[in-house]
Order: structure tokens, then C-alpha cells, then sequence
């Protein structure tokens, strides 16, 4: 038996980063297992908090008196050994702490939190206990929550030994349960039973017969007794009582599953679709790791060689991981999963209440679910033996976390293939470069779809200088042969999707006089005119205020705003086309529950001619109707200090092309521009992915930006400007001792947008190919930041960041 747990604390410190040794006590040796939350008296205060044990040993090389595990939390465990081991993994390529991993891999509602309370340790006089502890012994002990007095006086009499601090951790409420019941007595006992009461008690006897059909070892819902039996609950009491039946908790799991599919049957594929099926289900079938990158243009049907090649998983008792950007953006994707699977499925989503997190995640620990559908963090799901994880969209920056832990769900996506001995098949209309890089390179199996399903065309699409539209019509946000376009779809009872692109663009409030722009006071960045509330936000901290009529600089009442956001196209849309009718999709209309979904649903019942919305709407719509697609303003990103703005600007332009013309009716596109000749443009006017991929891999490699250097990032934070920029300085020095001279380290700079929620923030970036030195240097610069991290220093690091603002 083991006597040694090595636990990881829930202390998230360079110290507590590696396991601490913890005695096991007898009455626990046969409870505690690895991958069990515990909780251990830590530190010299012996302060209770929680922990993970991670290992079980019978010796250790720790000289002196181990101190006891106290309780075990959990009566299994809630870690498999796989994410024990990507944990530790995770751990170590993100600069994170072990415990933050183990933290992100779980349900919200299975984090314990640890609850302070104070009590007296000797009789207090009738006048402290009134001032102290007004609602008796002992009180909880929240620092921030205790005036400043009050705090003082306790501490004064803790320093004085008369009240101590106690430590209680408590794990917030688990699984709902239900009464279940279940058979008590062997079937013969019970046949005998029954025989006695059958004349005076029917009710009794109809339980009783019922009860020699249960299995004695599973528990069944006491309602749902009662609705076969027509026997009420008050009979099963007796029963019990009688000792016929044993009453237990039941488990029962909150329905996520809030709108019915029609199921359906797998489609005939095509050509293309048949040899990436095949390719992709004979690595399934030989246990194989093999990592395809599944290249389809839009509308090409990936959806359809996703769901045959998970199938063939699912018939050899494995079970599937299908990755999606975002849920809330994707409910036509979930759907058809769950029309293919049925009840086999499980949602996991950030918009689920922590309720039906958790139950969904129970389901899949227990093998209840064995196809997972989920945004970044569903990557992390317990699935056993998987047999195919598929990465939909892969090119979308949302699959990178960005706070600790600083991972890529790709990069996790893989490493579970390699564990599960499963291919990884990753799709995209618009491969991220990285990602076509690798397949060119032959670490991925490139597969390719080059034509839409049905031989239907790829749109047409049209790009319309608006340098020129501009001389001819001064305002507005709809040239003229867009407007013609729409104007025929509306003739035609078409349908249409709109977008403004909104990324480095927002609708902002400057005086014509003096050029003042209304600025956020905790954030150096422009503040957003909002017309629903009438109020200008700052979109990174929240602070609001109320629109300006006259100009806070200079008083005039030339102040006016400029931009366009979706509610001042609504506006304009609306008096162009009266009769239309349009729905607008932003961040502002879709900040409820649902919301998304509901209208995409009324968008799909052709409850509009015309969806408006920002880059929400580009992603793997898939809607017959819809024969226009309107980008009214394709270049906004294309000035971002970030060398993927033209990686990004051609992924975006192509996918929201690719929503026109996806069934018999032809589509066509209209992108309005200011730089008609960039190559991101040009090419995705042509939707030439594989023109585009060697373009910028030529730009990249005379950038010397990834693919072809590795990137890390470190961030300082601090509310004083200096500070930030000195510890920024300090760390390139580090840096500069110990890298090669091939490495490139840019900066220290102040970020784009240099101050944010009151912190100002300073950055360095180094690019490399081959460094052995970084790794050391990195986590010794980690270990450094611990001390002033205590006066409000912080310091992040990002390998691979995806945004460079
Ligand atoms: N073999 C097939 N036969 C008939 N229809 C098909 C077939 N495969 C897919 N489809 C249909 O073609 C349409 C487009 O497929 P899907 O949405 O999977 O495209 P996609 O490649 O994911 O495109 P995007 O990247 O634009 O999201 C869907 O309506 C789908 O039902
Ligand atoms: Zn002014
Ligand atoms: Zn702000």
C-alpha cells in the first residue's frame, strides 16, 4: 500500500509547481488514487487547501516529519491519465503552472475554493464579541470584505493569541440527484412476498412483481417507477420501510439539448469526398497517428467527410473529439452532429450554465457520450479511447488561448492523436500558413476537395474601388453596384449576407474643430459610439459614458461621429430599401443566451431578405438562398500592426465569399476596397488559396516571420508606464546575454494599444530558428517575476502568440 501521495497544491507559485510529498493516513490508503482531488494542510500557517495527487509512492527522499493528507474529495478520480500527462505537457510548452492546467481541463463547478474563517481561541469579553463577531462564532474571514476597523481590532487580537484563522475548503455543489431505487431482495424472496400481500395489498404486489424485473445492481429513477407501475411514491416508502427495496441517490443530468434535429443518413459522396474518407478511416482503422489536413474550398462538403470518417470510429467502439471556432457562431455544424448521432453527442460550451457543463462532461467521463462537440476548451474533454479528433475551421485565431495557459487547441489536438494513436484531421477553406506550411513540408496528409459539391461554380466576385465610388458619391457606405445588386436579389426574393468588417475599425467621436477624439479614461483607445443605449463604451474595460454634444477641448458644437457601426448601416440599409427586411448580428444584438441562433433560424426560414452583421457571419454558414454577399468595407484590417493583417483580411474576405451560391442559384460578391491592388484582395477576389499560401510565404520569409521562425512573446504590465518598460528592459538584457546572434529580439515597444484597464504595457518579441538557451532563460526570467509580481509587476509569456496588438 502506498503511503506517499505527491499532490500539486492549488497554490499557483514557481515553489508549488513541482509536486509536494503528503503522508497518506491508514483510514484513507484504500481511498486515495491518482488523478483525486484532496485537500492537505499546506505551508507554515498549515493552512487547508486543495490539491491533485499525482502520483503514489512508498519511500521518499524527504528527510523529516510528512504532514497528513486530510480528505479526500473525490470518489473517483476526476483526471484520467491522459490528462495527468497533458497536464504536465501543457505545463511545460505554455510557461504555465501545473495547477492552472489542471484547472482549465476541468468543469468550473469542480475547482474547489477555499473558505476562511476566524473564531476566538479563549472566551472574549461580552464587548469584543459584540464588536467583532456582531452574529456570533465563528465569522467568515474575507479580507475584502471587512472594514478596515473591524480587520484591524481581529488582527490585533489574533497577534494577542486570542482568535485564530481557520481554513475550510469547500467543493461547490456536484452532480443533481433524483431518488432511484432498487430491488432489496433476491427475485424469489420477492415472488413470495408478493404471493402473501397480493389479495389485501394490490399496490404492493404490482411494485413487488415490478421489482423482480429490475436489475438488482441499477438504480432506476423513482419517478420514473412510478410511471410504469402506476404505484405512488408513498407505497415505495413503505416498501423500503418493509425493506423490499433500498432507496439511493440517483444521479440525473441536466438537458442541454434544448432543440430537436431530424435525424439523417449519410450522403452519397463525391470523388473528392470519398478518397479523403478513405484515406482518413484507414488511419482509424489501423490505430494509426496520421494528421491530415483536409484543404476544401467553400462548400465543398468537408462537413459530410467529417461525419462519415467519425462514423467509422464510432462502429469500432472508439469515440470522437470534433472541434468548432465557436459554438454560438456554429449551431448548423452542431446540428448536423447531432442529427447524425443522436443522443451519443455532447455540447460543451461556454454559453451552457455550469450545471449542464458539468453534467455534460460527466457523461463523457462516463462513456455516455462518445462524440464531443466543442469550442478551444472542449479539446480538454475526458474522452476515452479516442478514435479521430477533427479540427473544423482550423485557421481561426479563437482555437488560441489567450491567458494562462497560453495554448493552442491544435497543438493539444495533436498531441492526443499521438497518444490515442488516431489521425487528426484538420480542415479549412483557408488553411492557416502555418498549418499548409507543414502539410508542404509532408507533416500533414494533404487532402484536397477543389470543387463545390455538385459541380455548382465558386461565386463571382466583383471588386469595387471606393477611392472612385467616394469622388462620385461623397457619403455612404453602399456603392452603387451594390446597391443595383441588391436592389435585383430583392426583386428576385433572394437572399443576402452583409458584412462590416469591424476589426481596427469602430465608430468613434471627433470635433471637427479641434480634432479631439473621445478617448477611454482607463484604456488608450477610442471609445465606441453605441446607439442602442446612446452611450459611448470602451470595448476592452467596459467604462461607459454619455454621448458629447460639445466638444470637451474646445467647446464647439462641431463634434460629430465617424465610422460606421452595424446600427448606422441598419439605419441607412433600411431608408435605401424600405421594404426590406434585415437582421442585424452583432456583438450588440446577440449579447443574450441564444441569440445567435435564433437569427440564423430566422435568417434560414427566409424570414429576411438581408443579414447585416461583422465578422460573425463569414463563418461556415450554409444557407441555399443566399445568392449575394456584400463586404462593405475589406481593407480596415489591413493597416494592423500585426504581420498576419493580410493572412487574415484574404481567410475573411474568401469564407464570407463563400456563403453566396452555395445550391443551384449562382452566387456573387461584391467587395468594396480602398486598396483594390493589395495581393490579399486580388486573390481572394480569385479565391486562390494555394496563390495566396505562396505570396505570403514569400513576404514571410523576407519578414523572417513565422512559418519560418519560431515567435515568443513577453509582455510587462503595470500601472506605472516606467516600471513596465524598465522590467521590459531588464528582460531583453537577460536575453540578449544568453540567445545566439541568429535570434531576433524586437523591442522593448510599448503595445499597440499601450494602455489598457488602468496597466500600461510593453512587449518583446523574439524570433528564432534553432535556440536550446530560450527555454532555460524563459523559465528563469518566469522565476524572477514571482517577487515584484507582488507589487503588481506582471509578466506573460506567449509562445506562438496569435495577436500582436
Ligand atoms: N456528397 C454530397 N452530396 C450532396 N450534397 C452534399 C454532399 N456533401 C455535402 N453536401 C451539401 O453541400 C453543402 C455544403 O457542404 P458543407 O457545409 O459541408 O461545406 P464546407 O466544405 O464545410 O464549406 P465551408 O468551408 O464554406 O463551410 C451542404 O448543404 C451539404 O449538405
Ligand atoms: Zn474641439
Ligand atoms: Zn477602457
Amino acid at each position: 500500500m502506498a503511503q506517499i501521495g505527491q499532490i500539486i497544491v492549488d497554490v499557483p507559485t514557481m515553489q508549488t509547481n513541482e509536486p509536494y510529498s503528503y503522508a497518506i493516513p491508514a483510514d484513507l490508503e484504500n481511498q486515495v488514487q491518482v488523478g483525486m482531488r484532496v485537500t492537505v494542510p499546506f505551508g507554515r500557517g498549515h493552512r487547508v487547501v486543495s490539491g491533485v495527487v499525482v502520483g503514489l509512492s512508498d519511500v521518499t527522499n524527504f528527510d523529516g516529519q510528512l504532514k497528513p493528507i486530510q480528505s479526500v474529495l473525490d470518489l473517483a478520480p476526476i483526471l484520467t491519465t491522459e490528462l495527468q500527462q497533458l497536464a504536465a505537457w501543457l505545463a511545460d510548452t505554455t510557461y504555465a503552472f501545473r495547477i492552472t492546467c489542471i484547472q482549465t481541463m476541468l468543469p468550473s463547478l469542480l475547482k474547489a475554493q477555499t473558505e476562511r474563517q476566524i473564531q476566538p481561541t479563549v472566551p472574549l469579553t461580552d464587548q469584543e464579541m459584540a464588536t467583532y463577531f456582531p452574529d456570533g462564532a465563528p465569522r467568515a474571514f474575507d479580507t475584502s470584505k471587512l472594514a478596515d476597523t473591524t480587520l484591524a481590532g481581529l488582527l490585533r487580537l489574533q497577534r494577542a493569541g486570542k482568535v485564530e484563522v481557520t481554513y475550510q475548503v469547500t467543493s461547490k455543489a456536484a452532480a443533481k440527484t433524483t431518488t432511484g431505487i432498487k430491488p432489496a431482495l433476491p427475485v424469489a424472496k420477492l415472488q413470495e412476498i408478493q404471493a402473501e400481500v397480493a389479495k389485501r395489498a394490490p399496490k404492493q404486489a404490482e411494485l413487488l412483481a415490478y421489482l423482480q424485473t429490475m436489475d438488482p445492481d441499477k438504480l432506476v429513477a423513482q419517478s420514473q417507477v412510478s410511471h410504469a407501475t402506476g404505484v405512488s411514491t408513498a407505497v415505495m416508502t413503505t416498501a423500503a420501510d418493509k425493506g423490499w427495496l433500498t432507496k439511493q441517490p440517483l444521479e440525473v443530468y441536466r438537458d442541454p439539448f434544448h432543440q430537436p434535429v431530424t435525424p439523417t443518413k449519410p450522403l452519397k459522396l463525391n470523388a473528392e469526398q470519398q478518397v479523403a474518407v478513405t484515406a482518413i478511416t484507414k488511419a482509424v482503422d489501423e490505430q494509426r497517428t496520421e494528421n491530415f489536413l483536409v484543404e476544401g474550398v467553400t462548400g465543398s462538403g468537408k462537413t459530410e467527410v467529417y461525419l462519415q470518417s467519425i462514423a467509422v470510429a464510432l462502429q469500432q467502439h472508439r469515440t470522437a473529439l470534433m472541434m468548432v471556432p465557436e459554438i454560438a457562431l456554429t449551431p448548423q455544424m452542431v446540428n448536423r452532429v447531432k442529427a447524425r448521432f443522436g443522443q451519443r453527442v455532447a455540447v460543451l460550451h461556454s454559453g451552457l450554465s455550469k450545471g449542464e457543463q458539468y453534467d455534460e462532461w460527466r457523461r463523457i467521463d462516463q462513456g455516455e457520450a462518445t462524440v464531443v462537440v466543442g469550442a478551444r476548451s472542449a479539446i480538454f474533454a475526458p474522452v476515452r479511447n479516442l478514435g479521430i479528433i477533427i479540427m473544423d475551421e482550423e485557421h481561426e485565431s479563437s482555437y488560441k488561448q489567450d491567458e494562462n495557459p497560453r495554448y493552442h487547441a491544435r497543438d493539444v489536438a495533436l498531441w492526443r492523436g499521438k497518444y490515442n494513436h488516431c489521425p487528426v484531421v484538420l480542415g479549412s477553406a483557408t488553411p492557416s500558413l502555418e498549418t499548409r506550411a507543414r502539410a508542404a513540408k509532408g507533416l500533414y496528409t494533404r487532402l484536397l476537395l477543389a470543387k463545390r459539391v455538385n459541380d455548382h461554380p465558386l461565386p463571382t466576385v466583383h471588386i469595387v474601388d471606393m477611392r472612385e465610388e467616394v469622388k462620385q458619391r461623397a457619403d455612404g457606405d453602399f456603392s452603387q453596384p451594390l446597391l443595383t445588386a441588391i436592389q435585383e436579389r430583392l426583386d428576385r426574393h433572394e437572399q443576402m449576407v452583409l458584412m462590416l468588417n469591424r476589426r481596427g475599425y469602430s465608430s468613434f467621436v471627433m470635433c471637427r474643430d479641434c480634432g479631439f477624439v473621445l478617448k477611454c479614461p482607463n484604456c488608450d483607445i477610442s471609445l465606441t459610439l453605441h446607439m442602442d443605449t446612446h452611450t459611448m463604451k470602451c470595448h476592452y474595460c467596459g467604462h461607459e459614458e454619455a454621448i458629447p454634444h460639445i466638444c470637451p477641448n474646445c467647446h464647439s458644437r462641431k463634434i460629430r461621429y465617424y465610422g460606421t457601426g452595424t446600427q448606422k448601416v441598419e439605419t441607412a440599409l433600411q431608408k435605401e430599401f424600405p421594404t426590406a427586411r434585415i437582421l442585424r448580428m452583432d456583438v450588440d444584438s446577440t449579447r443574450r443566451k441564444g441569440a445567435h441562433e435564433k437569427i440564423l433560424r430566422q435568417f434560414g426560414d427566409h424570414q429576411a431578405d438581408i443579414l447585416l452583421g461583422t465578422q460573425m457571419i463569414a463563418k461556415g454558414l450554409d444557407f441555399p438562398n443566399v445568392t449575394l454577399v456584400g463586404v462593405l468595407n475589406a481593407d480596415t484590417a489591413l493597416g494592423l500592426p500585426d504581420f498576419r493583417a493580410s493572412e487574415r483580411t484574404f481567410q475573411l474576405l474568401t469564407q464570407v465569399s463563400g456563403r453566396a451560391g452555395r445550391a443551384e442559384k449562382p452566387g456573387e460578391v461584391f467587395i468594396q476596397t480602398f486598396n483594390p491592388d493589395h495581393y490579399a484582395i486580388e486573390l481572394a477576389q480569385q479565391q486562390d488559396y494555394e496563390r495566396f499560401f505562396v505570396t505570403e510565404m514569400h513576404m514571410r520569409h523576407q519578414g523572417n516571420y513565422p512559418p519560418y521562425y519560431f515567435a515568443v512573446q513577453l509582455t510587462a504590465s503595470h500601472e506605472d508606464e516606467a516600471t513596465a518598460a524598465k522590467a521590459m528592459y531588464q528582460i531583453v538584457g537577460t536575453l540578449q546575454k544568453g540567445l545566439s546572434k541568429d535570434a531576433i529580439v524586437l523591442g522593448p515597444t510599448p503595445k499597440a494599444i499601450a494602455r489598457v484597464k488602468r496597466k500600461y504595457y510593453y512587449q518583446v518579441v523574439i524570433k528564432y530558428k534553432r535556440e536550446p538557451q530560450l527555454r532555460p532563460l524563459l523559465e528563469k526570467i518566469r522565476q524572477a517575476a514571482q517577487i515584484p509580481a507582488r507589487h503588481g509587476l506582471a509578466i506573460t509569456i506567449d509562445s506562438e502568440p496569435m495577436n500582436f496588438m
